[in-house]
């Protein structure tokens, strides 16, 4: 599978401020690529030079081949950019919109009808197209910006926190759009996003931390190095509860947050059937659950995502 993506020990200071340290991945076409990391990790720095917006400092990236720094050109062409904030003119129609896109980006005149009729089929907007962006919901506007970014055939779609701001229902439609890319498209799609319910539909995952990049896998498999289950457990008194499960039990980890005890073991089965006839302290809820990406990205980086 040809890597449409491949970044070299990528470093970027700023003054005498590392922001990037000296990173290496790449991405695979097709792939989905879920790029995470708390703030001030480095990642807006990272995309903007994939992106030929930022110079690096030391290191090599290209992009569909092309060196982002010798082939500004010929990367911009092989990307598109859907960004956090709504970047459409209200004033104009859909097809105002991606005409002057179409122009932006060098679509010749005479493929220009069919390229916006088939991009808005992909996002289901045909019948929008004469409406003035201001009348669109949050949803459609998102769709139609990943219209947009789709109308020069880009090999890789950057996508910087696509449905931040919507409503739950909102979210879960455009993400059937960008599956439905993933699909007929074969579009290679580099994620950002602070929802880790929805990076679990990337490939694979990179957290990045102070610079660098501390894990890379798919989220089934970093979800799995983390091993164990873990317990979400309430009684009446949890302080004296944990005491208790430190005295008596060989637990990985053991916190309390939320008025929650969270404790993580080995087997949870074996661990469940001992607790129940052991603790002393009133027991009024236990659940039993796999590790999360909240649990890899806590585990990782020692902090929440939203901290
Ligand atoms: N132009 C700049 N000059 C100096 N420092 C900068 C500049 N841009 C970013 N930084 C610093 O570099 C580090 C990485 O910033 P960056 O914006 O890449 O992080 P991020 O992971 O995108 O964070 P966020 O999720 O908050 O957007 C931060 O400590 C930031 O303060």
């Amino acid at each position: 599978m040809p890597m449409l993506i491949d970044v070299q020990n990528l470093k970027k200071s700023y003054k005498s401020f590392q922001a990037v340290n000296d990173s290496n991945f790449h991405v695979k076409e097709g792939e989905i690529f879920g790029f995470l990391g708390p703030n001030g990790a480095g990642k807006s720095t990272t995309i903007n030079i994939l992106s030929t917006m930022l110079q690096p400092t030391g290191g090599s990236v290209t992009i569909n081949g092309y060196d982002v720094v010798k082939d500004q050109n010929r990367v911009r062409e092989s990307i598109g950019i859907i960004f956090q904030q709504n970047t459409l003119d209200e004033k104009l129609t859909a097809k105002e919109n991606l005409k002057l896109h179409c122009k932006f980006y060098g679509v010749p005149r005479s493929k220009r009808k069919a390229r916006i009729r088939e991009v808005l089929e992909i996002v289901d907007l045909t019948d929008s197209l004469n409406l003035l962006v201001e009348k669109f919901s949050g949803g459609m506007q998102r769709r139609l910006e990943i219209a947009r970014g789709l109308l020069h055939y880009p090999k890789v779609l950057f996508l910087d926190e696509p449905t931040v701001g919507l409503d739950p229902q909102t979210r879960a439609h455009v993400w059937e759009y960008i599956l439905k890319l993933k699909e007929k498209e074969n579009i290679t799609m580099f994620l950002t996003t602070h929802y880790l319910d929805e990076a679990e539909i990337s490939d694979r995952i990179a957290i990045m931390d102070h610079g660098d990049i501390i894990a890379i896998d798919t989220p089934k498999s970093l979800k799995q190095q983390l091993g164990g289950d873990i317990i979400e457990i309430t009684t009446t008194d949890n302080e004296t509860a944990m005491e208790e499960i430190d005295a008596a039990f060989e637990v990985i980890d053991l916190t309390l947050k939320d008025g929650v005890i969270h404790c993580k073991v080995e087997n949870s089965d074996a661990f469940v059937s001992e607790f129940i006839k052991t603790l002393q302290t009133p027991l009024t809820g236990l659940d039993i659950r796999k590790p999360t990406l909240n649990d890899v990205f806590l585990s990782f980086t020692g902090r929440e995502i939203r901290d």
